[in-house]
């Protein structure tokens, strides 16, 4: 059987279609710019003989249905969707899943009205999903649409970690607590370092930071997530591409006060103009170390920053854990970044925590490994993310019957 995989955008879409046997990508590409004039397809596939094949193109794409129109056209095109009947599932990632969901949702109209129900704490990201399920739904509406959210794996935190010091009402009658966000990766990555680490993931404890343009850190006690730094929304925590992360409210408020901005003003000024790009006017960290190296002051601030971010989410969240087996490293940001790991993980050797440089520097292998020395009591990992895996795994599961 096979499985798609939509990762639906405001203005993208980005998908992989899978064949469920040995989980083989059998396609992937981007649909970007929808709604402009200049649409951008890319489509990736694999031919009969296993050859990498692509094709771009630049058109109108009016539409999220325009979008999923010529991607659905392009796989039957290639004898990669000839029968409707061979695709067990369509797994959407939905950022915001709310309070409700702590697990995968087959997509009814039900599931459909509480994702738009928290349009407000994620405006971003969920009518770019909703749209996507609504063209799935009626394109296929034979196949299966599950909903897995990045929301869900959050679930498991105590309100000690989720409520706001914020008067009550505001969580009881308008649902704002702390969330967490890039749930699918971090559960991900902590299944593979259960893996490396020989251990059941129920015996293992583990900060997992997920940083790539959006940024997120999670602390995971017996493999359930305790922690994580995004809140309402994923504006929350570390510094990422164009967000600002943590950050005295009050920000807000002078900005509102004394800037002549509105509230989407200040959504923009936080949600886009802040971050790395804030800082140094870039948001891409290969740029960053490039300039930093040829003696930019703005760009090495910017790495300064993020690292001393970093560091000190993972000083609390050894705190909170006591004991901590790995700390896991992924992201774009995280696999290739050597030098912000480096200075995320420096002079912590009292935390257990001892990198081994030679190994954090190397360029190759590039996949799984261990970063610490032998000697360090906390390993620390790298872990390449596949949260388009999980998504498809995830869907499968959620519309096979269980044996
Ligand atoms: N070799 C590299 N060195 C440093 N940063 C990198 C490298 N490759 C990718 N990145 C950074 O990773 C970030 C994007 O991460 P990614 O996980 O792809 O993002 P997204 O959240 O969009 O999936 C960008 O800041 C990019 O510059
Ligand atoms: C939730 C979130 O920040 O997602 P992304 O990193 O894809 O923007
Ligand atoms: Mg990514």
């Amino acid at each position: 059987m096979k499985v798609l995989v939509l990762n639906a955008g405001s203005s993208s879409i980005k998908y992989q279609l899978f064949d469920s046997a040995e989980w083989r990508v059998l396609a992937h590409g981007l649909i970007a710019r929808i709604g402009e004039e200049a649409g951008e397809l890319k489509l990736n596939w694999y031919d009969a003989a296993g050859a990498a094949q692509s094709r771009q193109e630049t058109r109108p794409i009016p539409t999220h249905q325009a979008g999923l129109d010529l991607l659905i056209a392009d796989l039957r095109e290639r004898g990669l969707l000839a029968d409707v009947t061979e695709l067990a599932a369509i797994g959407h990632r939905v950022v915001h899943g709310g309070p409700n969901f702590n697990h995968p949702m087959i997509v009814d109209d039900a599931v459909v009205a509480e994702i738009e129900s928290v349009i407000p704490l994620a405006p971003l990201h969920n009518p770019g999903h909703l749209a996507g399920i609504a063209v799935a739904r009626q394109l296929f509406p034979s196949v299966p649409s599950v909903a897995v959210f990045d929301t869900a794996f959050h679930q498991t935190m105590p309100p000690t970690a989720y409520r706001y010091a914020i008067p009550e009402f505001l969580y009881t009658e308008h649902r704002i607590r702390r969330y967490g966000f890039h749930g699918t990766s971090h559960h991900y990555v902590a299944k593979r370092a259960a893996a490396l680490l020989g251990k059941p993931l129920a015996k293992c404890n583990l900060i997992t930071l997920h940083l790539g343009n959006g940024a997120s850190a999670s602390a995971i006690r017996n493999g359930q997530c305790v922690d994580t730094s995004m809140g309402l929304t994923p504006l929350e925590g570390l510094v990422m591409g164009t967000r600002c992360g943590d950050i005295d409210p009050a920000v807000a408020i002078y900005a509102l006060k004394n800037l002549g901005l509105d509230a989407d003003g200040v959504d923009q000024l936080l949600n886009r103009q802040s971050g790395l790009l804030g800082i140094c006017g870039v948001n891409d960290m290969r740029e960053i170390d490039l300039r930093a190296a040829a003696g930019d002051a703005a760009a090495e601030l910017a790495i300064g920053i993020t690292a001393h971010r970093l560091k000190k989410y993972i000083g609390a969240y050894s705190a909170e854990l006591g004991a901590v087996d790995a700390i896991v490293f992924t992201g774009g940001i995280g696999e290739n970044a050597a030098g912000i790991r480096q200075r995320a993980c420096a002079d912590l050797e009292r935390l257990g925590i001892v990198l081994d440089d030679t190994l954090n520097a190397a360029r190759k292998p590039s996949g799984e490994r261990r970063i610490s020395t032998p000697a360090s009591a906390v390993q620390v990992l790298v872990i390449p993310t596949n949260e388009e895996l999980e998504i498809a795994q995830q869907a499968l599961a959620a519309v096979s019957p269980i044996e």
